[in-house]
């Protein structure tokens, strides 16, 4: 039996039938979700409060994960400057070694942090079994316990990750409003889930921004006379999200600019006749490259992302701007004829590196010129 430092055990259990014992810490608990990972070597405080991860389970391949702690929660404009949301947005979180932190901006521990937000851990599994599985059978829902005796996870997997609306849980229900002094205008965010990286590119750009729930229509998205619109990242499968597909297009016979991240790249592509399918494992790194074909450079880019544009099934009148070059998915729409620009990579980074921020002043040049 392993030494567990917290004292409790733990498990992980894929629906394949692999079952892995460890060490528990965080919250005490059982939960579901669907078991993804992420490559990326740092950048966990972000990582898991991204709304776009509700509903699974994240395995960390970087072997040592709690190094630098969790830092406390710092503001700029009602933006947060070092999480991408104000909660765990992750059912649980799986690593080899969960450290205590050293670090002198380190405000608690990742156990203590997870504790206090109810979201289970397990350590001391290899991490890398996992993954050799996930990428091998593709994409699997799982169960995680921390502390908890689970004779039978089994019964734990009710639901299946693609046909869960996940925005339910991580788009506001009223508006929210981030005032700017200084004047670009004002944008609205459809804000599915919105990472707050994505808030604070737009902020410093000194756009206003409108936070508008996810199930806004078209009529109360232009009520705000924007000069923008930006759809945003969010969790779950898009081709269920059928309301948002609607409103996407409804939005478009207004001819604002329009930029689509990520959810917002795939719900362009749906909302303008493409298809959007499920990757067998999908990307989720932060040193991922995008080649932008209208110039031929690459970029190191953020990725978390489980559903992909693949080259066959790009909409009518929009042009390819960014191709992934380890699998040719299609990573960035450009319109031919609307005020449209799309990319599947997180511009924003957090985390990851800032390369491609870029499009975020292209965005700007097209709000300001319109
Ligand atoms: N980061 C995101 O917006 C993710 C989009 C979508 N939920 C996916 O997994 O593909």
């Amino acid at each position: 039996m392993t030494f567990c430092k917290r004292g409790t055990e733990g498990l992980i259990y894929m629906e394949d039938g692999t079952l892995l014992k460890g060490c528990g810490f965080g919250s005490k608990g059982v939960r579901a979700g669907e078991v993804v990972f992420t490559t990326a070597m740092n950048g966990y405080p972000e990582s898991m409060t991204d709304p776009s991860y509700r509903g699974q389970i994240l395995v960390i391949t970087h072997p040592l994960v709690g190094n630098y702690g969790i830092p406390t929660p710092d503001f700029r404009g009602g933006i947060l400057q070092n999480f991408e949301s104000e909660q765990i947005q992750i059912e649980g979180l799986v690593v080899t070694e969960e450290t205590d932190p050293s670090k002198w901006n380190s405000g608690k521990s990742l156990h203590k942090w997870m504790e206090e937000q109810g979201v289970p851990g397990v350590s001391s599994v290899d991490t890398r079994m996992i993954v050799k599985k996930v990428r091998s059978q593709g994409s699997m829902m799982g169960v995680i316990a921390s502390g908890v005796q689970v004779e039978n996870p089994k019964e734990y997997l009710k639901q299946r990750y693609d046909e869960v609306d996940f925005t339910v849980f991580t788009s506001p229900k009223s508006p929210i409003i981030h005032t700017n002094t200084t004047s670009s205008g004002l944008v609205v965010v459809v804000d599915c889930g919105i990472k707050h990286g994505i808030l604070d590119e737009l902020y410093k750009r000194g756009f206003t921004i409108v936070r508008l729930p996810c199930k806004s229509t078209a009529e109360e998205i232009v009520n705000y006379s924007p000069k923008g619109v930006v759809f945003g990242n969010g969790p779950g499968n898009p081709n269920i999200l059928k309301g948002l597909i609607e409103n996407f297009s409804n939005v478009l016979e207004y001819k604002i600019p329009t930029l689509g991240i990520c959810l917002g790249h795939q719900v362009a592509t749906l909302s303008l006749g493409g298809k959007v399918r499920k990757m067998k494992f999908g990307h989720r790194a932060i040193n991922k490259p995008v080649v932008d074909v209208t110039s031929g450079r690459c970029y190191i880019s953020t990725h978390n992302h489980g559903y992909g544009v693949f080259k066959e099934d790009i909409p009518p009148d929009t042009q390819v701007w960014f191709i992934n070059p380890d699998d040719g998915t299609v990573e960035g729409l450009v319109h031919k004829r609307l005020p449209v620009i799309t990319t599947q990579f997180h511009p924003e980074a957090r985390p990851g590196p800032n390369d491609i921020t870029w499009v975020f002043d292209k965005f700007k040049k097209m709000v300001v010129k319109e």
